[in-house]
């Protein structure tokens, strides 16, 4: 698959010097630590390396030397500590980059880490590869520890944790070819970083302990982190563009921003001076506070100014990062050649094509902490969507049997699901007509994305979406590109995977809660039951138990009334019968009401309490907005709640409900899927650290969403005059794209009506173009809650399927797909058996189940 900065003609860039304003020293024993340190990765971890050749590779990349670069001013054993330290960390850096080795499988690489924590914290014996590096680890620690307060030590193991998960996620998204946004890279960087145990080391090289003034030092480590961060990215681009890496910023601002590669190189020099600057004054802040006194929070600042100076040095200096035997001759800027297998600072491009063409440091005086990259908007809107040369030629059709007055309106009305999906056969954009009014229909993969990728010129709008407000408001799913860049931003935090273990306890209560009320033999409406069980966990995360108790027994009373009604008012084809006071208007309009005063009281109840107690609504009422330093207000924060409550409920209630009507259809899934369920569980119930251990669980659903994608048919409207497939595109046109068409698609999934869950092996998925399967959508108005669902459908599915199998009502067939704002199963009437754990023995017949 293509990317944006390949597929352009432009494979060079110029690196400008950076600022550099921080000292840099060796620490006097640098060589002799960094070749003890050498010794040490030998001892300990040379078996971890397939061949002596790949352990001489990794040492000559100089690891060793970022230590005694970092803590110059160290006692010499705690410098050889921390070089070690750094080295041992590097080396699972190096084998989850490399894709045969932990960078294979994100699955994989997690129990091997599940493996190294129990064993760090001694609460398990070694295993497999996790106990060589535990052992290694183990014999880090007995240095380590003595010279660590128990808060540092109990810091130290959480920081551990984050750099492994952060890895985890990082090849996780390069198996599946995900390019995140940029706070979520960032939040991902953070923990890859190591952000957290650097920190941590510089106290240690300092001897001292910061544990205390964490909250004082917040804005000195912010703008340490990113800087760090940044600088690290761009000079190892070079090696990172080579192995595909998707967690860093600069292919993100290539490929989520539609930036070319020159301004993401320049904006993101723009923003390692402004992140320097910012670190420095932050610094001074401090240390002309009340703590400015204190030596030790004057040791660990200076520690803090050699480790963001020292970890740029390391990164200039490191064959690591400018290729196996490139040497570092002093040189900090100049040309760069993304394919050159050792790199080097050139004085003048090898293309005169390639130029600069924005101004470093401009947008720095703007804090663009939290704006995330975006450089001047007037730029970025003047920058055209790239249109690569060796990109195929898309085709172009219109769409037969459009009839005068209505165009396609009756097909779309009558059977959507069947006329959507005929469409991809057609061409790559395909016209239809609503009305008199065209449409257009995304079917190609690259024409999806390329509607995705740039949100800024399909944009959300269209008479659909004001329908939509009704409910939501200005929330995130329907707000318009300019709020919504700052909605995201407010609400991130909230879907951060640290978050999720918090969340995934709560949704285990409240499943067990409702499997509790179920009676062998007796049937009832699953779709219902689903629906009800994810409404009730959305809205227990949303408002936790405190304020919860209260609020979400009117929310399951008022949500379905009012998403029935909303949903009327949608498909009707005319406005005006909303307002005539009838029966059913009223009840609506009165639950509406009640629906609005109970939100807003349990907002005011939770600002009265004013701290974050870890639930959605607590995180919204206390979020500042980084770069005005605003609050959203109760109506923003109403409109958010409808939202989430929305985008949370019908979406994994339809893929709950369409899920155990195939399992009732497909009884060799169903035993394979209890198979892995048992194995994996032995009879217990599932809990976070499970999740990523079910794999088939999770290729069930993956399949499920491929044939029953909840969002089936989504809607963009352009901002200005575009092109797609060729195709001159009108300002204010609404583009489509459906998940269900894509999904159906037999160009892109053979036989596409058999329900197939091993299309999903690494093997046999790794073949398929990016933007095939969407049904979280992509680019930046990709499901904010795309993590949470998933683990709260695979957490359903395994804790309902340890106990219980639903079998479908004798009689009951295939169930045909009810396409409305979410694509549900309609009523599906199933008996609940508990699971007696003996294998199913039902022949193996996968047909379609339409
Ligand atoms: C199976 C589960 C889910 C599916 C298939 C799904 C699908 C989607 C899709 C396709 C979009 C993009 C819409 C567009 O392109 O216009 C979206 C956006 C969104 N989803 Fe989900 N979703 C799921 C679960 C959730 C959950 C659990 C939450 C919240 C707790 C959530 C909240 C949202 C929000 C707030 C947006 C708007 C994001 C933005 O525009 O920045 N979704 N979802």
């Amino acid at each position: 698959m293509e990317h944006g900065v390949q597929t352009g003609q432009v494979r060079e860039f110029y690196l400008p010097e950076l600022p550099r304003l921080l000292p840099v020293a060796y620490h006097p024993d640098a060589a002799r630590i960094e070749f003890t340190s050498n010794g040490w990765i030998r001892r300990w971890l040379g078996d971890t390396f397939a061949a002596e050749a790949d352990l001489a590779f990794f040492l000559r990349q100089r690891n060793g030397i970022y230590g005694p670069l970092t803590v110059p001013a160290a006692e010499r054993q705690r410098a050889q500590d921390i070089a070690d330290w750094y080295q041992y960390v590097t080396v699972i850096d190096s084998f989850v980059s490399d894709r045969s080795a932990l960078g294979a499988s994100d699955t994989a690489a997690r129990e091997v880490f599940a493996a190294l924590m129990a064993e760090f914290r001694g609460a398990a014996p070694p295993a497999a590869d996790g106990g060589r590096y535990g052992a290694a680890g183990r014999d880090l620690w007995r240095r380590i520890s003595p010279g660590l307060s128990r808060a540092q030590v109990r810091r130290f193991g959480d920081s551990l944790e984050a750099f492994l998960r952060g890895c985890a996620t990082e090849i996780k998204a390069k198996l599946t070819g995900e390019v995140p946004d940029y706070e979520a890279c960032l939040a991902v960087r953070l923990d890859s970083f190591g952000c957290d145990f650097i920190e941590l080391m510089t106290e240690y090289g300092a001897a001292v302990d910061m544990t205390e003034f964490i909250g004082e030092l917040a804005d000195v480590h912010l703008h340490c982190r990113r800087q760090m961060i940044i600088v690290n990215d761009l000079l190892s681009w070079r090696k990172e563009h080579a192995q595909d890496d998707k967690m860093t910023v600069v292919r993100v601002l290539i490929e989520r921003e539609g930036y070319d590669l020159q301004p993401a190189v320049d904006r993101l020099c723009g923003l390692v001076e402004h992140h320097e600057r910012a670190y420095i004054a932050a610094r001074d802040e401090v240390l002309a506070g009340p703590l400015g006194g204190r030596e030790d929070i004057r040791a660990y600042l200076r520690g803090l100014d050699h480790l963001i100076g020292g970890s740029q040095e390391f990164e200039y200096l490191t064959p690591r990062y400018y290729g196996d035997g490139s040497v570092w001759d002093g040189s900090t800027h100049g040309w760069l050649d993304l394919d050159a297998p050792v790199a080097r600072f050139r004085e003048t491009p090898r293309s005169p094509a390639t130029e600069s063409t924005v101004d470093i440091g401009n947008d720095a005086a703007r804090c663009p902490v939290p704006h995330g990259p975006p450089a001047s908007r007037e730029k970025r809107a003047n920058q055209e969507p790239r249109k690569p040369a060796d990109r195929p030629q898309r085709t172009f059709a219109v769409a037969p049997g459009a009839v005068p007055v209505l165009g396609h309106a009756l097909q779309l009305w009558r059977r959507p699901l069947g006329f959507l999906k005929q469409l991809p056969a057609l061409g790559d954009l395909v016209e239809i007509r609503l009305g008199s009014r065209p449409a257009y229909l995304a079917c190609h993969p690259d024409v999806v994305m390329q509607v995705l990728l740039d949100s800024r010129t399909f944009d959300k709008g269209g008479p659909l979406f004001e329908k939509a407000r009704l409910l939501v408001g200005n929330g995130l799913v329907s707000s318009e590109w300019e709020d919504h860049r700052h909605q995201r931003r407010m609400l991130q935090p909230a879907f951060h995977h640290a978050r999720m273990r918090g969340y995934v306890s709560l949704m285990a209560e409240e499943i067990d809660a409702v499997t509790d009320a179920w009676h062998e033999g007796e049937a009832f409406d699953v779709s219902d039951a689903m629906h009800a069980l994810t409404l009730r966990i959305t809205a227990r995360t949303m408002f936790g138990t405190t304020v919860g108790d209260r609020a979400i027994p009117e929310v399951a009373y008022c949500m379905p009334i009012i998403m029935r009604g909303v949903y009327q008012r949608m498909v009707a084809p005319v406005g005006w019968h909303e307002k005539v006071p009838t029966p059913g208007n009223r009840r609506f309009d009165a639950v509406r009401a009640r629906m609005h005063d109970v939100i807003r009281e349990t907002i005011e109840d939770t600002r009265r309490s004013a701290v974050d107690r870890g639930d959605l609504l607590s995180i919204l009422v206390n979020a500042r907005d980084d770069e005005t330093g605003g609050k959203l207000t109760d109506e923003e924060i109403y409109d958010q709640v409808m939202t989430l409550l929305i985008g949370g409920t019908e979406t994994t209630g339809n893929t709950m409900a369409w899920v155990f009507h195939i399992l009732g259809q497909h009884p060799e899934v169903e035993r394979r899927l209890h198979a892995e369920i048992d194995d994996v569980l032995g009879g217990r119930a599932p809990g976070f650290d499970d999740l990523p251990r079910l794999t088939f669980t999770w290729q069930v659903l993956q399949e499920t969403l491929r044939m029953y994608p909840p969002a089936w048919l989504l809607t963009r409207t352009t901002t200005k005059e575009t092109e797609l497939a060729g195709r001159r595109i009108a300002p204010g046109s609404i583009v489509m794209y459906s998940p269900y068409a894509q999904g159906h698609n037999p160009a892109l999934f053979p036989d596409p009506e058999v329900f197939d869950p091993d299309r999903w092996l690494p093997e046999r998925a790794k073949g398929l173009p990016r933007g095939a399967m969407v049904p979280f959508s992509m680019g930046n108005r990709k499901c904010i809650g795309d993590t949470f669902g998933q683990a709260e459908t695979t957490l359903t599915l395994a804790t309902i399927a340890t106990g219980w199998r639903l079998r479908p009502q004798a009689g009951a067939g295939p169930q045909t797909a009810v396409p409305k704002a979410s694509l549900g199963t309609g009523r599906l009437l199933m008996l609940p058996r508990r699971r007696d754990r003996s294998p199913v023995s039902a022949p193996p017949v996968l047909t379609d189940v339409r």
